[in-house]
């Protein structure tokens, strides 16, 4: 007997949208079809008018969990994830303490597993930390950063010479480097020249498009250099789309698989420097929001394939630290809940095609961070039954009373979206009739691809023991 059977729903299929049922027995999707006529199941969902999709995989959230637990904890988090449509995450390492050492993953990875309610990984921090790196990966982090080239939330940020070292010892152990890319040295040189700059566009000023290429260049050149795997987070302007779309073009010439991937937001997808008088500093995040120019082109580079995913950098503050001066509120937006919502309402509006939204929020960020050889992102027999129904006809304007992160307030207020009906993890109802299902710590850790079984550990520690006596 089905634990699931979803009738009467339609699904992309074959580059069309197709009638479809589907059947999931423990956890996965066991059969997709047309008329099963099954009699009996453990459930029936009766997806009249809705689609069923994969749901979103989101591999850039800070869920705050150690130490910032008034903004978020993983519980809130996950609700709030699972709320928009989203059963998997990646957690950021600028927690209090930071991601940095077996320490401080442990002590992730327990609240976690015991909060959490949707499927996670957790990314290791790199600071001044190289000979940690190693261990990290052993321990199962599923990427290393973000990696911070300028100053954000959590100071964690590290100077050049760190970072290559940092990409070199990344790419010895065969991992990926995740890359906050920002030159912090024109960003501090911009905050002496603009001290005196009392507008709310000052964050967009101080960290200018010029400050976003001019890290991704020199981060494209230590890639190429090192042969590391990376991953770019949050790009936000015309230049790093051109530079990466650049890059990409060579390595397809050359018969290449590129080095990297690279994500947006729907942040700066969906907002820019015109809503900074409407958001003061609930506008203020790192990079910051851009102009009408950097924004089609971001369209356009997440249509022609340059940009890979979409992430959501959920980083939430409190509606008291941000309601300060632009200067003093801390950077960030929350956004986990929305990704999804806002995603669809612009496949509705012919921003994007429905099949590249799929693509851009679940296969690609998947394999991208290695998610695909555990199960997830796609709508397929075999794979992990992460699914969301939506109704795409429900389209609603956002609003910050319905979402669950502890933020509690939303820049995307008033914004259309489309909220799904259901979200699916592993075959468990999550998310339905506007209420959370689930019980916290069902989410599953997600290992790294480092990861290795005490015995492995042991053997390896007596290797490289045996090594150093030589
Ligand atoms: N994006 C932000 O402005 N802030 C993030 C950190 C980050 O992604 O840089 C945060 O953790 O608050
Ligand atoms: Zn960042
Ligand atoms: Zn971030």
């Amino acid at each position: 007997m089905p634990d699931i059977y979803i009738k009467n729903t339609k699904i992309y299929y074959n580059n069309s949208l197709q009638p479809a049922e589907i059947i999931i027995e423990n956890g996965k999707i066991k059969k997709i079809g047309k008329d099963f006529r099954i009699s009996s199941s453990d459930m029936v969902i009766d997806a009249r008018g809705a689609l069923t999709l994969p749901a979103g995989i989101d591999v850039h959230v800070h869920f705050r969990e150690p130490g910032m637990t008034l903004k978020e904890n993983w519980y809130t988090g996950s609700c709030s994830a699972a709320a928009g449509g989203i059963a998997t995450v990646i957690d950021q390492p600028n927690t209090v303490p930071p991601t940095t050492d077996r320490r401080s993953f442990e002590q992730k990875l327990k609240l976690a597993r015991n909060k959490s309610i949707v499927d996670f990984g957790i990314n290791g921090g790199v600071t001044g930390n190289i000979e940690k790196l190693k261990e990290l990966w052993r321990l199962g982090v599923t990427a290393f950063g973000e990696i911070f080239m300028a100053e954000s939330t959590g100071g964690l940020n590290i100077n050049d010479e760190t970072f290559e070292e940092a990409l070199a010892e990344i790419k010895k152990l065969g991992a990926l480097a995740t890359i906050h890319a920002e030159d912090e040295k024109m960003r501090l040189e911009l905050e002496q020249l603009l001290k005196d700059d009392v507008s709310y566009e000052y964050h967009s000023k101080v960290r200018p498009n010029a400050c976003e290429a001019s890290a991704v260049q020199s981060a494209l050149e230590l890639i190429s250099k090192l042969q590391v795997r990376a991953h770019f987070c949050h790009l936000s302007t015309l230049e790093a789309v051109g530079m990466v779309r650049k890059e990409k073009y060579l390595a397809k010439r050359d018969d290449k698989k590129p080095l990297f991937t690279c994500e947006v937001t729907p942040h700066h997808l969906f907002l820019s420097t015109k809503d900074w008088e409407r958001l003061r500093a609930f506008g203020k995040m790192n990079p910051p929001l851009r102009g009408s120019h950097s924004i089609k082109a971001l369209v356009n580079g997440l249509n022609d394939g340059t940009i890979d995913m979409v992430a959501s950098d959920h980083a939430p503050h409190l509606e008291s630290e941000k309601d300060l001066d632009i200067r003093f509120a801390p950077s960030g937006v929350p956004g986990v809940e929305t990704l999804m919502p806002l995603m669809l309402a612009a496949v509705k509006k012919n921003i994007l095609l429905l099949s590249r939204m799929i693509m851009v929020t679940s296969r690609n960020p998947a394999k991208a961070f290695g998610l695909d050889l555990l199960g997830k992102g796609k709508l397929e027999v075999g794979f992990d039954a992460d699914l969301m129904i939506v109704n795409p006809r429900n389209l609603q304007p956002i609003r910050a009373e319905m979402l669950h992160s502890k933020a509690g307030w939303t820049p995307f207020e008033g914004m259309d979206a489309v909220f799904p009906q259901y979200t699916l993890s592993r075959g468990e109802v999550l998310w339905t009739e506007e209420c959370i299902n689930a019980k916290p710590g069902r989410g599953n850790f997600l290992e790294g691809g480092g990861k290795k079984s005490k015995e492995e550990y042991e053997e390896d520690d007596e290797n490289s023991e045996e090594a150093g006596s030589d």
